[in-house]
């Protein structure tokens, strides 16, 4: 028997006291919304049986009906009234039929990792090799490093572009060190930086500069350092100050430092590489480049310029044709495909070939495998769950990276994965602590974590043989976190090149590794898209990630009689899911707080102060404007227009939803666009219509979502009090 608006109330064991209570208040209306529309009205202050767990049945068996209350017995009703009900709503029903995949397998591009020749057959310093070999225990060259150091040492410029983990820093760092210790005079550190290294995000600047480290080990009179925001802006001012010959940084960050450090100059800087090229001039970024190659351009003439990325898109020609001077393209799945074609096509395509002819094709590891699953809204979270379960508690061995599309998404899913997988709810601990929560190890990481933490996870994870980490796209750029065995991705991401790196991730250096994309019904097509990019994707099907349940107990519905559960009973992996579902519900529903954080904007000035107190502790402010639900919605519209046939809001079905985040209502009056900020703020935006302007709509949804890649400090509205330092004007002026 369901309740109104197909909520079903459900009779599980033992729910906290506390949650029991928050129901009563959430049935009473907390937060001065109407009450939830039920059928049956709780009697003498406490909720009355509506339903059983035979309820949940789909397709319910008349024999298995409960008894209407009057006909239990006095020890029953006893046993009910202390066994509180917990609400929860169908999952199975009401929802879209999942369509079938159709789509032409399509021979994917593939490239070959190694090479059998070894670094010594280079011109290198025999220091250097050395190192190679014993400190980075390296000892063949990967495709992409044989062609791209050759051309590096003769001091070309150049494009590369090579699959995800593919060895391209050592591609670019191992010329680069080569050519530094051979200078004459020897190299000072108070001479500056010799080299600049952009990178998108603080964590790979962190990676990048480690990689220099080692390389530099038999050189130390060069320096290598990094600026990437997060830190104390005087500190990084005083390594400057001592010098830096190669500067790795994110561009947002160096960017700050042009406009306000008088000590940076580009005077002697004889290479500029950007890594993840096409990310960078992503979201932005552009800007950014042009004020950094108008600071090089105005100190110094010449220059070794290098891109790389395992996706080169059409952004990058207009980035190349600004940086680069007469650059050799290299490209590993070109030479390959040349290498496939008979002899005949061979002349024909090299005099058509550029670096761009097959961009749109990206090569992807030979032992990577790539899985979808469909799962309407209101079962992602289950899904999700059952998976983590599946992969991290009962196969083992597994280290897992879940990719969502906001910040807050991510935190919110953190708190709740971790409360209800790993038995952190107070009901649990006392039942299944132990036995749970060794097998999970959740980390999270994205844009607006505090800088120390967002280190201190990914050395965690970097260093960890299990455990999961849910992030943004802020890892899904060039991050070599050795041993990861599967890569999910819980929101689809914006595009096909960026689909290729978040699965880059695993799988790299010719190990191998899993991918699983999550797709709603409606995002369907998606799949076909990916194969007109050469992306094959096998289906799992979602029945058969839910039956995982059947392993975990904590989830067995509390069956009459003493029936036992029957293997993979479709049935009883519905109710299991529904108890795992109710789970959720409830510690969401535990607190206002709770419910707010996951459904809508906190009200101005109680930002904080409204969420569950581990999360203020923890994270202080880092919790942003937004909620995880009303997050997600931002994010979803900001796909490309490319993609609205795809994604679009308009076929989201809000209740349905606000399931997958725990909700057991779709929240009323929720504007995709969040109440940002303090009523202060606001009050200034109606001053000055120009900055209401620029932070509306899109402008303001990709503001947030870029700042998952900025430096950490307020480079946009300048609060640069120094003097902007005055330079030459340049022979090569960038429009910024
Ligand atoms: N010649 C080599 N032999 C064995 N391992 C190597 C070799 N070169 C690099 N590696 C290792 O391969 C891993 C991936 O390298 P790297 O991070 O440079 O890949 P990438 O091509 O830049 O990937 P992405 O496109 O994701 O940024 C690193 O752990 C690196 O140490």
């Amino acid at each position: 028997m369901a309740a109104a608006g197909g909520v079903l109330l459900l009779n599980v064991r033992s729910p906290p006291s506390g949650q029991s209570k928050a129901l009563k208040r959430k049935l009473q209306s907390p937060h001065g919304n109407p009450p939830l529309k039920r059928k049956c009205k709780p009697s003498g202050g406490s909720f009355k049986k509506c339903t059983t767990e035979a309820d949940i049945r789909e397709k319910g068996n008349s024999s298995k009906k409960p008894l209407p209350k009057k006909q239990l017995s006095d020890s029953q009703n006893e046993s009910l009234k202390s066994r509180p009900f917990v609400k929860t709503s169908s999952l199975f029903r009401n929802n879209p039929d999942i369509p079938e995949i159709h789509r032409k397998a399509v021979q994917q591009v593939q490239e070959d990792v190694f090479t059998s020749d070894s670094f010594s057959q280079l011109d290198l310093h025999p220091h250097l090799i050395s190192t190679i070999t014993t400190v980075l225990k390296i000892c063949s060259m990967t495709s992409v490093q044989k062609q791209t150091i050759p051309v590096l040492l003769q001091g070309k410029d150049a494009l590369v572009r090579s699959q995800t983990g593919s060895g391209k820093t050592l591609a670019y760092g191992i010329p680069l060190v080569q050519s530094l210790q051979g200078m004459k005079p020897k190299i000072q550190r108070s001479d500056g930086p010799y080299a600049l290294i952009l990178v998108p995000t603080r964590e790979l600047a962190l990676q990048s500069f480690e990689t220099m480290q080692k390389l530099l080990k038999p050189f130390a009179w060069v320096v290598p350092g990094v600026l990437m925001g997060g830190e104390k802006r005087k500190s990084e001012k005083a390594r400057l100050r001592k010098g830096i010959n190669i500067l790795i940084s994110t561009p947002g960050r160096l960017v700050d430092h042009i406009k306000s450090t008088e000590c940076i100059h580009f005077r002697r800087t004889r290479w500029l590489i950007i890594d993840e090229a096409d990310r960078i001039l992503d979201l932005g970024f552009e800007k950014d480049i042009a004020v950094i190659l108008n600071a090089l351009n105005a100190e110094r003439e010449t220059r070794q310029n290098v891109l790389l990325s395992a996706t080169l898109t059409e952004g990058v020609t207009r980035l190349a044709d600004i940086s680069l001077n007469d650059p050799i393209s290299i490209s590993i799945a070109d030479k390959i495909q040349d290498r496939l074609k008979p002899a005949s096509q061979e002349g024909k395509e090299a005099i058509s070939s550029s670096m761009f002819m097959d961009q749109e094709n990206f090569a992807v590891p030979e032992k990577l495998k790539q899985y979808v699953i469909m799962v309407p809204s209101k079962l992602r979270l289950v899904t999700l769950a059952a998976f983590i379960l599946e992969k991290c508690k009962f196969e083992k061995r597994n280290k897992m990276i879940v990719f969502f599309s906001s910040c807050e998404q991510v935190e919110f899913h953190y708190e709740l994965l971790l409360k209800v997988l790993s038995g952190g709810l107070e009901s649990e601990q006392r039942e299944c602590l132990s036995v749970s929560s060794a097998h999970f190890q959740f980390l999270r990481l994205h844009g607006n974590m505090e800088q120390e933490e967002r280190t201190e996870v990914f050395q965690e994870f970097l260093k960890s043989k299990t455990g999961i980490l849910l992030c943004t796209d802020v890892a899904a750029r060039g991050l070599d976190l050795p041993q990861v065995t599967w890569i999910i991705q819980y929101n689809a991401p914006a595009s096909p090149a960026e689909y290729i790196h978040r699965i880059g991730r695993t799988a790299r250096i010719g190990c191998h590794g899993n991918s699983l994309l999550v797709l709603a019904p409606s995002e369907a097509e998606y799949v076909s898209l990916l194969a007109s990019h050469k992306i094959n994707v096998s289906e799992i099907k979602m029945e058969k990630v839910l039956s995982s349940l059947m392993k975990d107990n904590r989830f067995k519905l509390p069956r009459s009689g003493n029936k036992k559960s029957c293997g993979t009973d479709p049935q009883e992996v519905r109710e299991r899911a529904t108890v795992l579902q109710t789970k959720f519900e409830n510690y969401v529903h535990s607190s206002e707080g709770t419910v707010r954080w996951a459904k809508k904007a906190p009200l101005c000035g109680e930002r904080q102060q409204s969420y569950p107190r581990s999360l203020r502790l923890q994270h202080g402010a880092s919790v942003g404007d937004f909620s995880a639900l009303q997050s997600f919605l931002c994010a979803y519209t900001t796909y490309p227009r490319n993609l609205k046939h795809i994604f679009h809001i308009k076929s989201l079905h809000l209740g349905h939803v606000a399931k997958s985040f725990g909700l057991r209502d779709a929240p009323q009056n929720l504007s995709a666009l969040p109440a940002v900020g303090s009523k202060k703020k606001i009050k200034a935006r109606q001053k000055r219509p120009d900055l209401l302007k620029k932070t509306h709509g899109k402008h303001r949804l990709a503001e947030i979502l870029r700042s998952e890649y900025s430096s950490g400090m307020d480079t946009g509205v300048s609060k640069v009090k120094k003097k902007k330092k005055q330079r030459k004007p340049g022979n090569q002026k960038i429009p910024t």
